[in-house]
């Protein structure tokens, strides 16, 4: 019999993960799963519990809980040689990955899609020993990112990035910057350097629209050192969805990355704050395999 495990974060959301349970196991055992139900109680708990799975050769794993679980879950998966298919239920106030994926943001709908035969292989991207599937974000915004409150992301959902993210922007300077990519580099002051796997970031579907969650790159948006007046108008780019021809932005794509200056600056990785510079990252493409409609 094919064995499926539910990983279920119980303080997630608004605390309703419980209630979703039974219709998932439902849904699955009308699939033939034989289901196993773990409740994390702290932080790497759904990494562990999805690392076991995968050692046991576990046919498909299901994430219910907010971007922080499906993370953890993710992070146990990546390494592993058997790796089971994905199922994602979204019950955080962000759920990016699920937005990319264009899965339902309602529990509900997203539950039902457990019952569809089609799935999809999508890119995971490592940064030094861990592994997102978003965003890293490098300079000061980064750190305003890292400090957005869980009250705030409740009240104001993704704004609350750009929020932060935009009030920061204007009261900061450029850091010198190197980025080796590929067999390229550059060297400059940046206001920020972005590199996306995705077309949601921030719950936000406009800074990089370009980037396809199977497309085996990443997206590099360097924004250079230019007078403040002109961050408006680059945040004007991002709302239009065209920040890569904003002539003070340097685009690329790449499957590898090194970043790295002459100063300590901090790095924000899906959300979380990530180690300091230097830093490596990677595409592992069509890693992952995701249920989808
Ligand atoms: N039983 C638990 N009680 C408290 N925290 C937990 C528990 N189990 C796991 N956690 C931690 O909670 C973190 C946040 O969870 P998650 O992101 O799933 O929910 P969320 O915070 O509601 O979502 P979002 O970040 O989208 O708002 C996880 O990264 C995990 O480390």
């Amino acid at each position: 019999m094919k064995k499926a495990m539910i990983i279920v974060n119980p303080s997630s959301g608004k605390e309703e993960a419980l209630n979703y349970i039974e219709q998932i196991v439902k849904i699955l055992e009308g699939k033939q799963y034989k289901v196993r139900t773990m409740l994390t109680e702290k932080e790497l708990d759904a990494t562990k519990y999805c690392s076991d799975a995968c050692e046991a050769e576990y046919e498909l794993i299901v994430s219910l809980g907010g971007d922080g679980t499906l993370h953890e879950t993710i992070n146990g998966m990546v390494d592993q040689n058997h790796r089971p298919k994905l199922g994602i239920i979204p019950l955080g106030t962000v759920n990016d990955f699920a937005r990319a994926l264009n899965i339902s943001l309602s529990p509900k709908e997203a539950i039902d899609t457990l019952k569809s035969d089609h799935s999809k292989k999508v890119d995971i991207g490592s940064f030094d020993d861990r592994y997102f599937v978003n965003i890293v974000a490098i300079g000061a915004i980064a750190e305003a990112t890292s400090e957005v409150s869980p009250e705030q992301k409740t009240k104001f959902g993704p704004l609350a990035y750009l929020m932060e993210g935009a009030k920061t922007l204007a009261g900061t300077n450029a850091y010198p910057l190197h980025i080796k990519y590929d067999d390229k580099e550059w060297s400059g002051n940046s206001f920020l350097f972005l590199a996306t796997l995705t077309n949601s970031t921030g719950g936000f579907e406009k800074l990089s629209p370009e980037a396809k969650v199977n497309d085996g790159v990443l997206h590099g948006y360097i924004i250079k050192d230019v007078p403040t007046i002109r961050l408006i108008s680059i945040v004007t780019s991002v709302l239009r969805g065209n920040l890569k021809e904003d002539k003070d932005v340097e685009h690329f794509t790449a499957k590898k990355l090194y970043v790295s200056s002459s100063q300590k600056l901090h790095t924000n990785v899906d959300g979380e704050e990530g180690n300091p510079l230097p830093v490596s990252m990677e595409v592992k493409p069509q890693h992952i395999e995701v249920i989808v409609d």
